[in-house]
């Protein structure tokens, strides 16, 4: 599927060491998995889960999900092992961790020697201070919150409104925005706790991210409701559109629908949702 048009509402973290939890994707509905080679994955792990995975892709299974890889930090003992031994074995995108520069980017690109898409983990303060270099890297497709990381560097309180993170997370879609980077929340910790994963799903739905990152499978319906352009959504997009497109006829540019004002920027707005909740359907 088109990066372009592939939903992301739900990115689920699989231990590359899980042969159990690797192949349980194989039916889970979610729109991307995030084989997790870095911090799922202890030390003494890492060999043998670049091996698990390996076999796990070439088996194959995972339809339209987006299959994406984390290296560990190329600044660790395991990262360019990992890339030597997963590059070319059939990933959508590779995802870096602690990614603090654009040249974090090259690094990666120059081991993958291909053109692979590039994912950056924004979870230190230098990432988020160079965000928009990053953002705007030529192989960089997607950005992903490292909430964990991120709380740990700052040294803030874990809130459920996420208080202390709003600057980093915002600067993070804006940078991604600037430059059409698809932009993932933080994972929910308390993976058993649906309301709290309900409430903080919506507030990255409200800042504008395209989905979350999850840890368990019992996430990922949530996760998928709440990034999903909902049935209320879709009736007025097609409503402004119509709206919109019979006030033109007459040389007007300003439709009003429910009492709003409808001009061009709210009609390409009702048209992204239109393609999203196609691309949706396409996944099912
Ligand atoms: C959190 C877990 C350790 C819980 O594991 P477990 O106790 O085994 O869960 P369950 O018994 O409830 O599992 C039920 C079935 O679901 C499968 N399962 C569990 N997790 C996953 C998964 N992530 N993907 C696919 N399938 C999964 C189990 O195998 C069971 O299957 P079955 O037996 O067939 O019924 C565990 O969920 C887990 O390890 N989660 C992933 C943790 C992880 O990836 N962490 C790293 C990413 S988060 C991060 O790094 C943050 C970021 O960098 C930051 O800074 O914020
Ligand atoms: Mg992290």
């Amino acid at each position: 599927m088109d990066a372009e048009f592939r939903p992301y509402r739900s990115l689920l973290y699989i231990p590359g060491s899980k042969e159990r939890a690797l192949d349980k994707a194989r039916g889970l509905p979610v729109d991307a998995i995030l084989f997790d080679l870095e911090d799922a994955v202890t030390p003494d792990a890492k060999a043998t889960a670049r091996e698990t995975l390996k076999e796990a892709l070439a088996a194959g299974g995972y339809g339209a999900r987006a299959r994406i890889i984390r290296v560990n930090g190329l600044d660790t003992p395991w990262g360019a092992d990992d890339v030597a031994a997963l590059k070319g074995a059939g990933a959508d995108a590779f995802l870096l961790p602690k990614v603090n520069r654009a040249a974090d980017i090259d690094a990666l690109a120059d081991l993958l020697g291909d053109d692979t898409p590039i994912w950056a983990m924004m979870e230190t303060p230098q990432a988020i201070f160079h965000a928009a270099e990053i953002a705007a890297h030529p192989r960089v497709q997607g950005f992903v919150a490292g909430t964990n990381d991120l709380a740990k560097e700052l040294g803030c309180r874990d809130r459920a409104d996420r208080l202390p993170l709003q600057m980093a997370l915002q600067t993070i879609l804006m940078a991604a925005r600037a430059h059409g980077v698809i932009a993932a929340d933080g994972v929910y910790n308390q993976y058993k706790d649906e309301d709290g994963l309900r409430a903080e799903c919506e507030q990255g739905r409200d800042l504008g991210f395209d989905g979350k990152t999850l840890i368990h499978p019992a996430q990922v319906a949530i996760a998928n409701a709440c990034f999903a352009p909902t049935d209320a959504e879709i009736d007025l997009a097609r409503r402004q559109i119509a709206a919109h497109a019979e006030v033109e006829t007459t040389g007007q540019g300003v439709a009003v629908v429910d009492g709003k004002i409808v001009e061009n920027l709210h009609v390409e707005t009702a048209k992204k949702t239109l393609a999203k909740a196609e691309a949706i359907a396409q996944m099912a």
